[in-house]
């Protein structure tokens, strides 16, 4: 029989954390604290557990010290979409460098096991396809995307010498592009802007050249690879990501054909380094977590495109 645990997940609020929290919940015997501090995460997201006595909601950032008694920590809590990450540089690198060195502190403290999800950005513009985890990466350490990629390196790095120095039990997830419902519909992300657009009946916007690739995981599956890492017995760092890659073009094609076949397809100015190609190799999850995606673009984009329907209140044209 499991014992009781109680698991702080910070960034809970935010769109992969609060799948991963109810995921928890199912748990009779999880009891889940949740910290964030709301910059792109909400309350909403988070409604059904909001007064459960298995369940905490704290408000709370994560640059701060934050003083509870757990014994696991999932450590989310991060902007991801670029538009919000670029916004206040110098605080993202704050949230990626002092919040996973107080979460860090705290995991000393109380002697938990934590779980970092960091990010395929880590290898910048990747000079190695697909990419395993001992590609060191291409990063540029001066440019606009440097607050979050350069940040989650040092975060990473962080975790090791913890380790290596305290003997904390650490957890190194690489998140490869992930989607699904409850994504925030103006978060700026390829996935949901592109299901937005065609439900508004505006242009998709293909960020030139739109031959730039991703891979895109669904968010059951991502949740699912999470869980598998925390419980497991490897450190990591691991890829979890779905290896299907896509050209931007190609996922334009898809959710006009799957969503609005009238929308129109435009080109529009890229942002500065933006990756040319991403596809995650996941050998290492298959063979040391027994994990990897299940659900397909295709099949994963109608349930995406179905919240998105209910939230803007776009009904399905006969
Ligand atoms: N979704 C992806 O494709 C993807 C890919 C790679 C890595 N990741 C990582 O996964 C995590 C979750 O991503 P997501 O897509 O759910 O993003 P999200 O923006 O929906 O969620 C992030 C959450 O963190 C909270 N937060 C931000 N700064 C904080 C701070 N200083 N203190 C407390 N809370 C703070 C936000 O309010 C939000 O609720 C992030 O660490 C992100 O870097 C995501
Ligand atoms: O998976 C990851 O590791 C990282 O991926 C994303 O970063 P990015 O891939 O740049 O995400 P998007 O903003 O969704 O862009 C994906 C591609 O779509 C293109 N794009 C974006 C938006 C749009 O409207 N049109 C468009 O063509 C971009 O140019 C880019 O080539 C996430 O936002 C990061 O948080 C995450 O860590």
């Amino acid at each position: 029989m499991q014992s009781n645990m109680r698991i702080l997940v910070t960034g809970g609020a935010g769109f992969i954390g609060s799948h991963l929290v109810d995921r928890l919940m199912e748990n009779e015997k999880n009891e889940v604290v949740v910290a964030d501090n709301y910059f792109t995460g909400s309350k909403d997201n988070l409604k059904k557990w909001i007064g459960h006595p298995r369940f905490e909601l704290i408000r709370h950032d994560v640059t701060e010290p934050l003083l509870v008694e757990v014994d696991q920590i999932y450590h989310l809590a991060c902007p991801a979409s670029p538009i919000f990450y670029k916004h206040n540089p110098v605080k993202t690198i704050k949230t990626n460098v002092i919040g996973t060195l107080n979460m860090l502190g705290l995991a000393k403290r109380v002697g938990a096991r934590i779980l970092l999800t960091s990010t395929s950005e880590v290898y910048g513009d990747p000079l190695e396809h697909p990419q395993t985890e001992s590609y060191w990466g291409n990063v540029n350490p001066i440019g606009v995307r440097s607050c979050y990629d350069e940040g989650k390196r040092v975060a990473e790095t962080l975790m090791f010498d913890y380790h290596r120095q305290h003997g904390i039990e650490i957890r190194i997830a690489r998140i490869f592009n992930t989607y699904g419902p409850r994504m925030n519909i103006d978060d700026g992300r390829v996935v949901s802007n592109f299901i937005a657009q065609a439900l508004r009946d505006e242009p998709l916007t293909v960020q030139a050249p739109g031959t730039q690739t991703r891979s895109f995981c669904f968010v059951s599956d991502m949740v699912d690879g999470l869980i598998r890492l925390m419980e497991g017995e490897n450190t990591g760092p691991i890829n979890i990501g779905n290896p299907g890659e896509f050209t931007m073009l190609e996922l334009a094609e898809t959710v006009k054909e799957l969503v609005n076949p009238d929308v129109e397809i435009k080109t529009v100015d890229n942002t500065p380094d933006d990756p040319r190609q991403r596809k995650p190799d996941i050998s290492k999850a298959k063979e040391l977590l027994g994990w990897e995606p299940k659900i397909k673009l295709r099949d994963g984009l109608p349930l995406m495109e179905e919240d998105f329907r209910l939230r803007l209140g776009v009904n399905k044209k006969k």
